[in-house]
């Protein structure tokens, strides 16, 4: 039985202000429990966050991470400095950081296994362009990055790793993924790792669903047997319908 995960990804949105207002709200909701909840912030906001959020279930992510433990990289934060502050979740290779950072499958798997070795889970990001879903390439983009990002880890690594499957054209633009499609793809997302990692593996590792989810179509995503959650961009930003996403998460 995979535990669902719902994450929102705030990508670079909320100052401190906002994002305190956002936790005080968030925490006076009530949330079923039975779902794991992250909130992944910009890095500012992530010490207030925590604060407001000890005691709570719903844990801190980051959207990005460098892989080295330190040195001479202007501007990058390191997994050590995130785990300092409480951080338990972080986004690796969201299409934003690959399309305008330059991120590849290579510097997502370093970032992976600097994650892991400091004990953080890193949702996995992967998916294709408009342009690679209409000439068929959907598959194989899929399984190149999802091969790329774990090359190199131990089955048993993959307990801590989570997957979001999120097509590019479904990000931000309201057209999301029908539930049926979606599931689809990350049927092949799974039979990549089971291929690589065993079956068993295959069957424990979550995988989420992202792009235009909202507290109206959760529930169709997670009627699913695939897809264990999503990962949310706009609808994750007001407290009210986060808290909604979380609760329509429940089965
Ligand atoms: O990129 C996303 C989450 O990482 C999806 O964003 P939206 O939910 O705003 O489409």
């Amino acid at each position: 039985m995979r535990t669902p995960i719902i994450a929102g990804n705030w990508k670079m949105f909320k100052t401190i202000a906002e994002a305190t207002a956002f936790a005080q709200e968030a925490k006076a909701g009530t949330t079923k429990a039975g779902v794991e909840k992250v909130v992944c912030a910009p890095f500012t906001a992530l010490p207030a966050l925590g604060q407001i959020f000890a005691g709570t279930d719903i844990a801190l992510g980051a959207q990005n991470m460098h892989f080295e433990e330190q040195g001479a990289y202007t501007g990058e934060i390191s997994p050590g400095m995130l785990k300092e502050i409480g951080v338990k979740y972080v986004i690796l290779g969201h299409s934003e950081r690959r399309q305008y950072f330059q991120e590849t499958d290579e510097t997502v798997n370093k970032k992976v296994h600097a994650a892991l070795k400091h004990d953080l889970v890193p949702i996995v990001c992967v998916g294709e362009s408009l342009e690679q879903r209409e000439a068929g390439e959907t598959a194989n983009v899929v399984r190149t990055q999802t091969e790329g990002a774990l090359a190199g880890l131990y089955a048993a690594q993959l307990a801590n790793v989570v997957i979001a499957y999120e097509p590019i054209w479904a990000i931000g633009t309201g057209k999301s993924s029908t539930a049926e499609d979606a599931n689809e793809t990350i049927a092949i997302i799974r039979q990549t790792i089971a291929e690589r990692f065993g079956q068993e593996t295959a069957e424990q590792i979550r995988i989420q669903y992202g792009g235009s989810v909202k507290p109206e179509n959760i529930a169709s995503y997670m009627a699913q047997p695939d897809i264990d959650g999503a990962l949310v961009g706009g609808a994750s930003l007001v407290a009210e319908s986060y808290l909604q996403l979380v609760n329509g998460a429940c089965l």
